[in-house]
């Protein structure tokens, strides 16, 4: 018996311990073993469509908790009848072939559950994400994912679509960035051919739509999405939208569509910390070898503490030093990186060390200027005397070094995304009216700039 027949074997027991005699009898028991296991997927034979359906409607969200807890690796069971599995073979070798990037519905096929490293910043999105693939249209709908650039949210979307896809090569998934929806509406209507836009955007059973904060402003093709959302909302299809901030606080778009965001589930992606950074690196390094043992984790641990708040900037401070080293026949080493990344940490003020520093400058140059402590700054009162100070200082530091308003929040005691994002526009908006504000902030950026 091989480990993925023993560990049904366990979740059989599960099943049985847990469902009405009669239901373990007639779906359960029949099933003595798998079939194959391919991808993070085991695969399991079933005798018809009736029992796949039962298994994948009631079932098949408590199989996978059960072997997410009785499994070490991640893998996920998928029920498949004999006649899925003529397409399924084809599918699983050519179409996922990682050497053709793109697949049907504009995917990308290097974007997989599997290759997303999973932390604290994002557990909770990724295991949302996990269920909604393996039930589109039923747990969650529409999926809305925000966070800040960089962090995932694509990734995380399109490995949805992947998924869904390596299960199924029938369904009909389509991942768009809203400004392509955007042009598409204004060329198709123009040209008078919106049957051609209802064939590419209604005929689909998942529907991925990337940055819809891009929507903001575009009145017609608002209009237009909602039409669309709703007509796929009322069919059951799965919707997965990504956005840089919550639903609530999209700004120029219609509330009746940002409310229809909200009828779903939202989950945020949040910055991910050091050890996790560490391990995306790691990942990514997998990519160009295959041996990690040369590697200094030293090296490791000062890219990820230089390149804080965004993954890509990460990703591409990695590349950055490896093709350093390859270039000059040079060793990896915390100097060759040093040396590599020196053009960017120059100009970037985010290392790690440094930033807490500055962070620390700053809230300490808005308290003195304002004759308060800093435990007053970021503690809890909402005296006015501490808000505006607290105000001004979390909008010096999300305009000095553009970090994501939750990484904000945390250097104020743990306050949130929207409080942090509402300071920095409330600051903004009251510049342009206020002159004497705008005196006490040029003052405190001068100090700063002559204290670093
Ligand atoms: N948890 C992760 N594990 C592995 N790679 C990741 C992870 N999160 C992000 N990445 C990688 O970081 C890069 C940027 O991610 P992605 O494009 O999904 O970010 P985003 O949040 O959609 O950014 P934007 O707001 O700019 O659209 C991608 O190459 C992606 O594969």
């Amino acid at each position: 018996m091989n480990i993925y027949d023993q560990l049904w074997q366990k979740v059989l027991v599960e099943l049985e311990n847990t469902l009405e005699e009669e239901t373990y009898q007639d779906i359960f028991e029949p099933i003595k073993s798998t079939h194959k296991y391919s991808n993070g997927n085991i695969f399991v034979l079933v005798q018809n469509d009736f029992v796949k359906n039962r298994i994948n409607r009631f079932y098949l969200l408590k199989i996978n908790d059960y072997a997410e807890k009785l499994h070490p690796e991640k893998v996920r069971f998928k029920f498949v009848t004999e006649e899925d599995l003529i397409p399924e073979e084809t599918l699983t070798s050519p179409e996922r072939d990682l050497d053709k990037k793109y697949r049907s519905g504009n995917l990308n096929a290097t974007y997989a559950f599997d290759n997303f490293v999973v932390g604290k910043s994002n557990m909770f999105p990724f295991r949302m994400a996990m269920k909604v693939a393996d039930q589109p249209g039923m747990v969650a709908n529409p999926l809305y994912i925000f966070g800040d650039v960089g962090l995932g949210k694509t990734h995380l979307m399109q490995a949805i679509g992947n998924y869904i896809l390596d299960s199924n090569v029938n369904a009909r998934v389509l991942y768009v960035k809203a400004d392509t929806f955007i042009e598409d509406y204004a060329t198709l209507v123009k040209k008078e051919k919106m049957d051609d836009f209802y064939a590419k955007y209604r005929d689909i059973d998942v529907f991925l739509v990337d940055d819809i904060q891009i929507l903001a402003g575009a009145k017609k093709s608002q209009m237009e999405f909602f039409k669309l959302f709703d007509y796929l909302y009322q069919q059951n299809k799965q919707l997965v939208i990504t956005s840089d901030k919550p639903a609530s606080e999209l700004k120029d778009i219609m509330t009746r569509l940002t409310s229809r965001f909200e009828v779903g589930l939202s989950v945020d992606i949040q910055v991910p910390d050091q050890d996790h950074r560490v391990e995306i690196l790691k990942r990514k390094l997998l990519n160009e070898t295959s041996d990690l043992h040369d590697i200094n984790n030293q090296v490791l641990e000062f890219i990820a503490s230089s390149f804080v708040t965004n993954i890509r900037e990460l990703e591409g401070a990695l590349k950055r030093v490896l093709f350093y080293c390859l270039t000059n026949n040079l060793d990896l080493s915390i100097e060759t990186a040093k040396e590599a990344l020196e053009p960017l940490l120059k100009t970037k003020k985010t290392s790690n060390s440094l930033n807490e520093n500055n962070y620390d400058k700053i809230q300490s140059l808005v308290s003195d200027f304002y004759g308060i402590t800093v435990t007053d700054l970021i503690g809890k009162s909402r005296k006015s005397k501490y808000v505006l100070p607290r105000h001004i200082a979390m909008y010096l530091i999300k305009d000095s070094y553009n970090i994501p308003y939750a990484t904000i929040g945390n250097l104020f005691g743990g306050r949130d995304h929207s409080t942090v994002l509402t300071a920095c526009e409330k600051i903004e908006n009251e510049l342009k009216l206020d002159s004497s504000l705008k005196v006490a902030i040029e003052t405190i950026s001068k100090k700063l700039n002559n204290n670093l």
